[in-house]
């Protein structure tokens, strides 16, 4: 069996911060690479990362070396920067590379499997994690977990999906390996259609719709939306998933914030077009009304006129 040697992560945010502190500890600092352009590595150094509290002494490799691939290759960039990453990392995708994509949303593996290779993808989803980053730090009380699988028709994958499980057992990652990844990419897109969104257009945190209210509603109300969207594309998603994402959100801690609402903070643009941008699309080929996503995208695009 192939055995994943080292890892490089494009994406020193959020979750490239978390996951990237977790494998430099538990393989060492050597095996574990954020890929980046000369500005940034320039910028990372000379303003050092935190992680709860901790400076973190990550490697960085140039995006135009040549000499080196990737086993384990993650992507970890927000979806208006996945074309400029997927240019970065190409160099370091080798023939036994396995890709993972830690986005949020339901297309970014199509995306970069079309960009770089479809065999290399596994997919994946990030999930159950609070955290937040603000400028070079990042804090978080739950780390979550990575669920990981493949489609039905594609078993020729088994091998590169054992690599990973092995990996993350030696190093005891919180994972699940999904029996139907495709129901978990859409469920966990559910999830961010209702919690992202709301939590960015209040401007609150997880606090806001972890009480009952309008907010909580609302959120119930677009994530409703995706369960109907999703029986017109055959994809299995129930009022059970929805519960089972409400109940985890109501774990997380209430000042936390998703990653939108983070990018609110921040002033940045925010994934709005993963989250009720695809809703909205989609659900025009089925003629599906979806009013709460519809008033979510214009609140959010709002907001962000006054950035
Ligand atoms: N945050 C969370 O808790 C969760 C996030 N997700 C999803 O994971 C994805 C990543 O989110 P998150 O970690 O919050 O994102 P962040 O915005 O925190 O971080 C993205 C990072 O990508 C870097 N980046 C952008 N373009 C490039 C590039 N071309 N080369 C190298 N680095 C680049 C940015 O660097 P710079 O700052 O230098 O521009 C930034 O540090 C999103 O799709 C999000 O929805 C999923 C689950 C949970
Ligand atoms: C809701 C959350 C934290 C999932 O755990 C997420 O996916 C995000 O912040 O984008």
């Amino acid at each position: 069996m192939m055995k994943i040697q080292n890892i490089s992560i494009i994406g020193l945010g959020a979750l490239g911060v978390l996951f990237g502190n977790f494998f430099a500890d538990k393989l060492g600092h050597d095996r574990v690479s954020f890929i980046a352009d000369k500005d940034r590595i320039r910028r990372y150094e000379e303003q050092g990362v935190i992680c709860n509290g901790q400076k973190c002494n990550f490697k960085f490799s140039d995006k135009d070396n040549t000499n080196q691939t990737a086993d384990l290759l993650i992507f970890a960039v927000k979806a208006s920067s996945l074309s400029s990453a997927i240019s970065s990392a190409k160099n370091y995708v080798g023939n036994h590379t396995i890709i993972l994509s830690l986005l949020n949303g339901i297309t970014s593996e199509d995306i970069i499997g079309k960009a770089l290779g479809t065999n290399h993808m596994l997919y994946c989803v990030a999930q159950g994690m609070d955290a937040v980053k603000l400028g070079n730090q990042l804090t978080y009380s739950h780390m979550g977990e990575l669920c990981i699988g493949i489609p039905e028709d594609e078993s020729e994958k088994q091998p590169m999906l054992h690599a990973v499980i092995d990996l993350f057992d030696h190093i005891d990652l919180p994972y699940v390996c999904e029996k139907d990844i495709i129901h978990r990419l859409w469920s966990k897109w559910m999830l961010n259609v209702g919690v992202n969104q709301v939590v960015m257009v209040t401007q609150g945190n997880y606090g806001t719709v972890q009480q009952e209210g309008k907010a909580r509603e609302t959120m119930k109300a677009a994530m409703r939306e995706v369960i109907a969207l999703a029986k017109k594309e055959h994809v299995s998603v129930t009022e059970e998933d929805l519960e089972y994402y409400v109940d985890m959100t109501d774990t997380l801690n209430p000042d936390g914030m998703p990653s939108m609402r983070q990018d609110g903070v921040s002033g940045k643009y925010s994934e709005v077009e993963l989250f009720s941008g695809t809703v909205i699309n989609k659900a025009k080929i089925y003629n599906l009304d979806v009013p709460v996503n519809r008033m979510l995208y214009q609140e959010v695009k709002r907001l962000e006129r006054n950035y």
